[in-house]
């Protein structure tokens, strides 16, 4: 459609910028740095943090609104990304550090005092995502980490008590961000745990 000066108009559909989702991504999803060369994540404790140091940047970024995952106060979604185990090494307050749910394919490393997840660990090394942590960007003071991509888990919000007529502003808000909303995970990510396990079978 075309305005009074030729300039062309969009299409007035609603607006979801005030719903919030995750304060590293509520205000734009930022572009990681090609050349960036890792940070230092930091746990919540003003005295003797645990301190991680990732080297290089990380992959697949997204926004997770599963209830395992760790989320910053106030927030219903949580922010994650991988990158490989070999550059994840706990640099200061390592004792702190305990592990959420000892029987789960992720093995979260908590702090004890703050309770901030310090980085996710696969030990099956049958697990199609072996050699890789999970983590959390936003504990770092550094920028240019690759941002968000996609959104995965979405409906386990409702789980943890949001209502489910939330869920079209929030669906409409991640899709204006340019998270596009699975309810597992994204497509690519799904294909690769697929063919891990077709091949375990012997069928690829
Ligand atoms: N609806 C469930 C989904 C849990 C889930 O499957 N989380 C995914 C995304 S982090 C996962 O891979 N979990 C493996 C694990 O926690 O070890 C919940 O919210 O608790
Ligand atoms: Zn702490
Ligand atoms: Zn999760």
């Amino acid at each position: 459609m075309f305005g009074l000066f030729g300039k062309k108009e969009e299409p007035a559909g609603p607006s979801y910028a005030h719903v919030k989702i995750h304060p590293s991504v509520d205000g734009g999803v930022r572009k990681g740095s090609s050349d960036f060369k890792g940070g230092t994540l930091r746990c919540h404790c003003s005295s003797n943090p645990v301190e991680v140091q990732i080297t290089g940047n990380v992959a697949h970024n997204h926004i997770c609104g599963c209830s395992k995952c760790w989320k910053p106060k106030g927030t219903i979604f949580s922010q994650i990304a991988v990158c490989a185990k070999d550059n994840v090494k706990v640099t200061k307050n390592a004792d702190k550090l305990t592990i959420v749910d000892p029987s789960a394919a992720i093995q979260r490393h908590a702090c004890k005092d703050c309770g901030v997840h310090m980085f996710g660990r696969i030990e099956n090394d049958g697990h199609p995502f072996y050699g890789l942590d999970f983590v959390h960007t936003e504990l770092s003071n550094e920028s240019g980490w690759n941002g968000a991509e996609f959104a995965a888990f979405v409906s386990s919000v409702i789980e943890q008590g949001t209502k489910p007529e939330a869920m079209e502003g929030i669906r409409g808000r991640l899709r204006e961000l340019g998270l596009e909303p699975y309810d597992c995970l994204s497509p690519p990510l799904m294909d690769a745990i697929a063919t891990h396990i077709a091949k375990s079978r012997g069928l690829l």
